[in-house]
């Protein structure tokens, strides 16, 4: 596969749409509302969002296993439209469900994939990404007789028998144990570093925190957010004080650890800040400083949910 130039996008997305048609009782469904973005060469890349929110979709129509209603999808600058198959040939996909012939063996598995993209014997790379994904000694083994972990490695073998430069990895984590997890985790940053861009959804703020270099986070079929990691994580240190005065604020108090301030109702005051920056006692301190009397406070933890909020408010 030629490598396109250093500075294009291994995938751009444009105004994506997916409308899925009612079927029987239920309603038709607006799963993409016009999502847009890049995907940077090289990196790893988080697509974070809770159920529902279009990630698989999204992921579908990037495979072509979904047709999109309308917009654009680039892979490593393919077309899926117009160049479909050079767009295939640049992508492998680990899908969420551990699809196999349970009497294949992961060698046979691998082989069958590489005949299946008409890969010629003599370059076919079988038992090198056996090796790859830890798994070759287990090469003449049943599939079935597999744990969840070698099965999970086996499939990111076959998606990369094509050599593709993009790995897309549909929660790769999602019911499995942490050891497991972080075998995987180190799997991903192995095949990142010999040069493969990837891709990979996930529920938990921790998994992308750990693995991406950036993340876009997906709601309910719209991207809120798609920054680097470090700045979005930063997002999730906030903590939140809800504070009950004796009586109204005539001046919204300042520290230089505030991040948000504002009244609620008459003697109500929120106080976001960066927990790196101060500490619940900071906060009343600054409070008592300015004349301000509190009579009640609740305080909490700002979580991915929170996150969301901010972005979307
Ligand atoms: N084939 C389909 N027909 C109709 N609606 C669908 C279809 N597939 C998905 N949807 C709906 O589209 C929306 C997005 O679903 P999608 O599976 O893409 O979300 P997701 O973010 O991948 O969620 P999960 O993490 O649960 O897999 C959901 O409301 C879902 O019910």
């Amino acid at each position: 596969m030629t490598a396109s130039s250093a500075l294009s996008p291994a995938i751009s997305i444009r105004d994506l749409v997916k409308r899925y048609a009612p079927v029987g009782k239920a309603e038709a469904k607006l799963a993409l509302k016009g999502v847009s973005f890049d995907v940077p060469q090289g990196e790893i890349f988080g697509l974070l969002g809770p159920n529902g929110a279009g990630k698989s979709t999204l992921i579908n129509i990037m495979a072509g296993l979904v047709r999109k209603t309308s917009g654009s999808v680039d892979i490593w600058g393919h077309d899926i439209d117009h160049d479909q198959r050079n767009a295939k040939r640049a992508i492998g996909i680990v899908p969420q469900e551990i699809v196999f012939d349970p009497f294949f063996t992961p060698i046979e598995v691998l082989e069958n994939q590489a005949g299946f993209y008409g890969i010629a014997k003599h370059l076919r790379r079988s038992e090198d990404l056996l090796r790859a994904v830890h798994l070759a000694d287990k090469r003449d083994a049943y599939a079935r007789s597999l744990s969840g972990g070698m099965k999970r490695r086996l499939l990111i073998a076959k998606a990369l028998v094509h050599q593709p430069p993009v790995l897309v990895l549909d929660e790769p984590t999602a019911g499995v144990d942490v050891e497991l997890r972080r075998q995987l985790w180190e799997l991903v940053t192995e095949m990142n570093r010999e040069g493969v861009t990837i891709v990979l959804t996930t529920h938990y703020l921790e998994e992308a925190e750990e693995l991406c270099d950036r993340i876009a986070i997906i709601n309910h079929g719209e991207l809120i957010a798609n920054k680097p990691t470090s700045e979005l994580i930063g997002m999730a240190r906030e903590k939140v004080l809800m504070l009950t005065l004796d009586q109204p604020v005539a001046q919204l108090p300042e520290h230089p650890g505030f991040i948000k301030c504002r009244t609620v109702g008459d003697t109500g005051l929120e106080i976001t800040y960066d927990k790196d920056r101060a500490n619940a006692g900071e906060v009343l301190s600054a409070l008592q400083a300015q004349g301000l009397s509190v009579v009640d406070v609740t305080t909490r933890e700002a979580d991915l949910e929170d996150v969301f909020v901010s972005l979307t408010a």
